[in-house]
């Protein structure tokens, strides 16, 4: 086949063949280029001795990366295109260095936004509620994650307990906040905790209120954000996110705000912060 584009000012436009020449040229240089990258994952696993389940998460590491793709992005490929190949290749490496499997609380947009993250080597299962996906974190000791929602109405206080149980909130997706994009749904992904150096931009607080206005406002006159609320025997449960750059002190002080009466429960992990984007 041989079908000519339209002439113009520089000549004649290429032809469908030279496109398709030039298409195969890029993904063979992708294809190889991602080869060459699958070669790096025996010295990755020596050199960060992930050589066991679930020990090869750098979500830091991963974000960085992300903010980095959308700063050099151009051109009118879609950026969440590109984060959606990307997280199959970064999921996938993961999952090479050391084996893990992804439970998801029930809902479909839930089970669309893991496999945006997770893609389609992880192994997938459906937890029955939150507290099912919590269990399964735990007793996967490392080669489970969860993905659940922030907000989960019907899970109360889910957060509450999670550093009795060694599980933590280690990231935060989507990771691109953009308006109309594909899976915008908040999700929360679980972990018991990784051998990761890397500091969350926020931290996340488990505490618990009796006046629910009061606790709020001391909660954002230090900075921070009330990320969901639940009511149990008639306290206000509270999730709360905090800016790193909140000091310790600062969050003990909660505790002695008149009216209030805040039981802070303890840190349940932590997120570093969506890369945020105009609409596309
Ligand atoms: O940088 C690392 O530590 C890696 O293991 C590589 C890699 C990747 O494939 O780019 C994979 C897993 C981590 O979560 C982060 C990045």
């Amino acid at each position: 086949m041989n079908e000519t584009g339209p002439q113009n000012d520089i000549g004649p436009a290429p032809t469908l063949d030279e496109l398709r020449q030039r298409i195969d040229n890029i993904d063979e240089t992708i294809h190889r280029q991602l080869i060459e990258r699958s070669e790096i994952v025996e010295a990755l696993i020596a050199v960060k001795r992930t050589d066991k389940p679930g020990a090869a998460f750098r979500p830091g590491r991963e974000v960085d990366m992300m903010r980095r793709l959308v700063g050099r992005h151009r051109g009118i490929l879609p950026i969440t295109t590109v984060e959606h190949l990307w997280r199959e290749i970064i999921a996938t490496f993961t999952h090479m260095q050391a084996p893990y499997e992804v439970v998801v609380a029930p809902g479909a947009e839930l089970r669309d936004v893991a496999r945006f993250y997770f893609g389609f080597t992880v192994d997938f299962s459906e937890g029955s509620d939150v507290e099912a996906v919590k269990a399964k974190v735990k007793a996967g000791n490392g080669s489970v994650l969860g993905v659940v929602s922030p907000d989960a109405l019907d899970a109360g206080a889910w957060w509450r307990d999670l550093s009795k149980d060694g599980v933590q909130v280690i990231s935060r997706l989507p990771v691109i906040a953009q308006a109309g994009r594909p899976v915008e749904t908040d999700a929360f992904v679980l972990s018991m905790p990784l051998m990761d150096t890397s500091v969350p931009d926020m931290r996340l607080i488990a505490l618990s209120a009796e006046g629910k206005d009061e606790a709020e406002k001391a909660i954002t006159d230090i900075g921070g954000v009330v990320f969901a609320e639940a009511i149990e025997a008639d306290r206000h449960e509270i999730l709360a996110a905090m800016p790193f750059s909140v000091a310790d002190v600062e969050i003990e002080s909660l505790s002695k705000v008149e009216g209030a009466d805040i039981i802070l429960h303890g840190e349940v992990g932590g997120y570093w912060a969506p890369i945020f984007l105009p609409s596309a």
